[in-house]
């Protein structure tokens, strides 16, 4: 078996007297701030002025401009959406990081694809969360914490390693599994499992399903309850005790259903379209077509957006959710 690491195989003295300059206050940055500071590390955060910079002053930080933040910083960790780092890093962070420290990504995108050609005379890696920053946040706070991936790009100094692997024990990462990937798969499997299962595949399933319910007539919040809802809760058991102990508490009606029905809706089929997924994000394909999309304005993310926010699922998902305050906040408010 591949070698996970635990708090206990860190040395998380490494980063102390460190100081780390996080690039960002969005979904990972807020988190990796606040997880670092409270794992006792020195945390500044870079921003350009806004919604961000305001909050991460009110969350007590000190902030300052991306180009200051990095100029005195032992590691600098870019948490801005993948499709403006290039910009940023090349206006305000190349000519300002201090040579012989660390330059840190949360997903290897740009370094992978080369929209980032990080300086010689720095160490690089990254530290990539299996999670959404929000609950990289919460579990953290929660006592538990999120897997993670380290992977070196560069290593100038012989520290990036232990640099790496103390970050990711920073932000809470040590108490649930770290592994060591590289950018190329780190990037792959993290596009792959984003757009084919966890976020894409996911929201198709979703949809169809609660689509195929209402389309034959059957009440939109029934459809709701059964696809969407609930999903949620199965996937829990799933989470605790893998397939196996969803399948120990649904009924053997449902399970026998799930062997049957499964298949006949997740095939080779469908494995075949994953593949050709994968394929596109394998020769470069995909990320061309996302700079390229960014670069003309977002026309069709902007358009596809408008659609999925206007279909019934989410109406009808605001009304009831309104409902049931045991759900909790949303990310977004
Ligand atoms: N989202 C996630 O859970 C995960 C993300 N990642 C990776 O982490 C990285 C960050 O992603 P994510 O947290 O989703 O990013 P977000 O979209 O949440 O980041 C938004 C933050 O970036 C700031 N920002 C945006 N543009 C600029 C700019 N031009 N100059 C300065 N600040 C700017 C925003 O500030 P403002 O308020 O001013 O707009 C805000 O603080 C990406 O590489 C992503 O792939 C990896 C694992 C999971
Ligand atoms: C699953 C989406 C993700 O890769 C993540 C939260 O891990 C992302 O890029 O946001
Ligand atoms: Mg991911
Ligand atoms: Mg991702």
């Amino acid at each position: 078996m591949t070698k996970v690491f635990y708090d206990k195989d860190l040395d998380q003295a490494v980063l102390n007297g460190k100081k780390i300059a996080i690039i960002g206050y969005g979904s990972q940055g807020h988190a990796h701030a606040q997880n670092l500071r409270e794992s006792g590390y020195e945390v500044v955060v870079g921003l350009r002025e806004g919604k961000s910079f305001d909050k991460a002053k009110e969350d007590g930080f000190e902030v300052k401009a991306v180009a200051e933040a990095v100029k005195d910083a032992d590691v600098t960790m870019i948490l801005l959406p993948d499709e403006h780092q290039a910009k940023v890093y090349n206006e305000s962070i190349k000519d300002n990081m201090k040579p012989n420290s660390a330059l840190a990504f949360a997903h290897g995108f740009n370094v992978h694809f080369s929209q980032i050609v990080p300086r010689e005379d720095v160490d690089v890696f990254l530290v990539a969360p299996k999670g959404p920053g929000h609950l990289v946040r919460r579990t953290y706070e929660e006592g538990a914490g999120v897997p993670a991936l380290y992977g070196i790009f560069q290593d100038v100094t012989g520290e990036a390693t232990q640099v790496a692997m103390s970050y990711a024990g920073g932000i809470g990462a040590g108490r649930a599994g770290i592994l060591q990937t590289s950018f190329q798969e780190e990037t792959e499997t993290d596009l792959f499992g984003e757009q084919a299962v966890l976020c894409g595949g996911m929201t198709s399933l979703v949809k169809a399903g609660f689509e195929t319910l209402t389309d034959a007539g059957y009440q939109p919040e029934v459809a709701y309850f059964e696809c969407l809802h609930e999903l949620k809760l199965i996937v829990d058991l799933m989470y605790e005790g893998g397939l196996e102990n969803m399948r120990y508490s649904i009924s053997d009606t449902a399970q026998w259903g799930d062997f049957v029905s499964g298949p006949r809706v997740v095939n080779e089929d469908t494995k075949a379209r994953m593949k050709d997924i994968l394929t596109e994000i394998q020769d470069g394909s995909f990320a061309k077509d996302w700079v390229l999309e960014n670069q003309a304005g977002r026309p069709r993310y902007n358009a596809i957006n408008n659609r999925e926010y206007n279909h019934p699922i989410t109406q009808v998902g605001k009304d009831l959710r309104e409902l049931m305050p045991f759900v909790g906040e949303a990310v977004n408010k």
